[in-house]
């Protein structure tokens, strides 16, 4: 029965997200035939209190050719199934409903007005740790598909159109997207955007930086090869230029001192959750409590705006002239109202603060000279956060004397988010956002 092949498969795939949770039952609820060879299924699946939806890219063949094992579901029915995401033979179709603006069924395939789309180019499933399955069409275009669905326009769609309507700097020009209705709303399956064939991401590169120093323990973060202080300060400049141009494009606000206590009482009740689900977060709970107390204690009303929600070296990539920010959907998993919600720019601040904790930090998980590294480590990061922050201004971002104590919290806040993420899903890597209470 194909619903048994596709529980078995779907619980081994980077982008479930209920990894290491008993699957009660999946259900197809829609089974569209693409082309021949090719089905569209979006399927629910139950487990405990939780009903995730995820859309699948199905390949039907008698046999199954050697190319294709690896995407392998299984056979059932006489029929061999796979993820049709991995055949090229299969995915050029989606390219070309984009290029056409066409209507397959309740799929709605459309590209952005005078996007001109090559449809010859045929498509490699992208290799990266990814939270969905992006397809990368020569090296023209790259089509993600997302996974999970939840009801509504993807924020990613949502704020790269609006940047691109703007002529923004530091996006990937968007091309086109599917969507379909989802439980009565417009809800976006995939959006393909140019691909940066000539560009490196932000992670690889301070990893590099990072590397470089350890391997020449004896020079300091400033002198050692890889000093990236001025990349991280060219990458504020491009966070505050984005930050403005998505306060023009969107909607704006102020959280008042109330809300801004408001938002301590969530985050209190999310550090709750966190400690329990993680007890290592328990003996360091406190810091973040603290911290939250601290803005309680001096709440001013903060300006607030559309934000990028998820915000890491990860989504960053670094071409031959310029930071480009990419992914805009926001933490996953979390709620479409939460991630379109209007924050403080102060959010995405913190993000990459953390992040160049974690670069610092993540090569000393089994380093065998951890300990004598850890001061490189300390000595690292500061120096790329203090140029971020710098850089930041520079490009106009508001960091005022009394945001450092928001900014502490927001970046508390985070790590916690990164503790949960980490366990469920990295669970060598807690020890990194752990660090975050010690500091
Ligand atoms: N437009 C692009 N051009 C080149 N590489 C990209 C592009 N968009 C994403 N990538 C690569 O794919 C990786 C995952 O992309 P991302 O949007 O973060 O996916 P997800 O949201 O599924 O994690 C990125 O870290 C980057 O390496
Ligand atoms: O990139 P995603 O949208 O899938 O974001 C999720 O996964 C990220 C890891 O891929 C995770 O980011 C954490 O690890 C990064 C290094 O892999 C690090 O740069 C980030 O600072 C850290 O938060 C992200 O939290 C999660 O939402």
């Amino acid at each position: 029965m194909l619903t048994e092949l596709l529980t078995g498969w779907i619980a081994h795939q980077r982008w479930f997200a209920g990894k290491g949770r008993p699957i009660d039952a999946l259900a197809v609820d829609s089974d569209l035939e693409l082309a021949p060879g090719l089905r569209h299924l979006i399927v629910s699946v139950r487990q405990g209190e939780t009903r995730d939806r995820y859309q699948l890219l199905l390949g039907c063949r008698q046999e199954i050719p050697d190319r294709l094992t690896h995407a392998q579901i299984g056979y059932a029915d006489g029929q061999g199934f796979y993820d049709a995401a991995h055949d090229a033979d299969l995915t050029g179709t989606l390219l070309e409903a984009m290029a056409a603006g066409r209507d397959l069924g309740p799929l709605r395939f459309r590209h952005l007005e005078g996007a001109g789309i090559d449809t010859s180019q045929r498509s490699l499933v992208l290799g990266a740790e990814q939270s969905n399955t992006s397809l990368v069409y020569g090296d023209a275009y790259i089509c993600k598909l997302f996974r999970r669905l939840i009801p509504g326009v993807n924020p990613e769609l949502e704020i790269t159109n609006a940047l691109a309507l703007r002529k923004a700097a530091h996006i990937a020009q968007p091309y086109g997207w599917i969507e379909t209705d989802l439980d009565g709303e417009p809800t976006t399956l995939a959006m393909t955007q140019e691909f940066l064939s000539n560009a490196n991401d932000g992670w690889a590169l301070a990893l590099a930086s990072v590397r470089d120093l350890y391997n020449s323990p004896e020079r300091s973060a400033s002198d050692a090869g890889g000093d990236f202080s001025a990349e991280s300060f060219r990458l504020g400049t491009a966070t505050a230029e984005v930050h403005r141009e998505m306060a023009a494009a969107f909607p704006t606000g102020v959280m008042e001192a109330a809300e801004v206590k408001s938002l301590m009482e969530d985050q209190r009740r999310r550090l709750a959750r966190a400690v329990e689900e993680v007890p290592e977060l328990a003996a360091r709970a406190h810091v973040a409590e603290e911290a939250y107390q601290r803005v309680v204690d001096v709440a001013h009303a903060v300006p607030v705006q559309r934000v990028h929600g998820d915000y890491h070296l990860g989504q960053v990539m670094r071409t031959p002239t310029d930071w480009i920010i990419l992914d805009f959907e926001g933490e996953p998993g979390q709620p479409l109202a939460e991630r379109r919600a209007l924050s403080s720019p102060l959010r995405d601040v913190a993000g990459m603060l953390r992040s160049f904790d974690y670069a610092a930090r993540h090569l000393l998980a089994d380093h065998p000279e951890a300990g004598d590294l850890h001061a490189q480590a300390v000595e690292w990061a500061e120096l790329n956060r203090s140029s971020f922050l710098a850089g930041y201004s520079a490009g106009g971002g508001r960091l005022r004397g009394e945001d450092a104590v928001l900014l502490r919290a927001l970046e508390l806040s985070k790590a916690v988010y990164e503790v949960v993420y980490e366990a469920r899903n990295r669970p060598s890597w807690l020890p990194v956002p752990l660090a975050a209470f010690d500091a």
